[in-house]
């Protein structure tokens, strides 16, 4: 097994130890935290994820993001690692079981242009405190970064046990910009300005 694949096995092993009510109550407070977040409340355009496996649960966030009128954005996977970024309005009309049994919006749903998303909230594997991440192993993310502004903030959320001292980086890579736990907020965009 090549090492990016080795530390998201360990990841996701030490994700798979919270229990089931352990996992909502972490993820209530992520939530929440993001909802705080001034990069949150002054986005139109939000580009989440909707949770599978052991995930930070995010319905809760879908549904206030479409409450307090903002434009929802949830992504499809396509063919090649491409990552469809559609328009959500209604969660229990727009969506269907789509890759890997994810929940993603029906085809028929709108197409926004990735230089119109004002957020984009990020899922993973494993996160260190540089701001790199480990995702699934399909790039999709890695590839879909490169048609946002550079200047969109990607918020990545996490389990405090997902973070590693350090993830296995390539070139092609992209950082976040800030990763949200249970525990607090990393910035990372203030690293080297101090
Ligand atoms: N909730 C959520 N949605 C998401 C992502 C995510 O991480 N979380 N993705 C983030 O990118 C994309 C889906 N990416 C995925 C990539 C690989 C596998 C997967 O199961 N892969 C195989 C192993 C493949 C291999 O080793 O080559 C597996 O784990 O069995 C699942 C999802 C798009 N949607
Ligand atoms: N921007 C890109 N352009 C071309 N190929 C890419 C790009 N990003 C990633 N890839 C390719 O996709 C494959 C998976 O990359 P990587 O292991 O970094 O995915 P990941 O970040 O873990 O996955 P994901 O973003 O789906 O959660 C690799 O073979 C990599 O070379």
């Amino acid at each position: 097994m090549n090492l990016k694949a080795e530390v998201r096995k360990s990841c996701l092993t030490q994700r798979a130890v919270l229990g089931e009510k352990e996992r909502r109550t972490k993820s209530l407070i992520i939530q929440q935290k993001l909802r705080d977040l001034p990069d949150f409340q002054k986005a139109h355009t939000v580009m989440l994820f909707l949770n599978f496996r052991d995930e930070v649960e995010t319905t809760d966030l879908a549904e206030a993001t479409i409450a307090c009128n903002k434009k929802l954005i949830l992504p499809r996977c396509a063919p090649k690692g491409i990552l469809l970024p559609l328009e959500v309005s209604n969660l229990a009309l727009d969506l269907e079981p789509g890759a890997w049994g994810i929940r993603e919006p029906k085809l028929t749903k709108d197409e926004v242009n990735p230089l119109e998303i004002d957020l984009v909230v990020v899922p993973g594997a494993g996160f260190d405190l540089q701001g790199n991440r480990l995702g699934y192993g399909g790039g999709f993310y890695d590839r879909f970064f490169m048609r946002l502004k550079p200047s969109t903030p990607r918020v990545a959320i996490a389990f405090e046990c997902q973070i590693i001292g350090q993830v296995p980086i390539d070139e092609h890579d992209a950082k976040m910009t800030k990763l949200i736990t249970e525990k607090t907020v990393y910035d990372f965009e203030t690293i080297g300005i101090q």
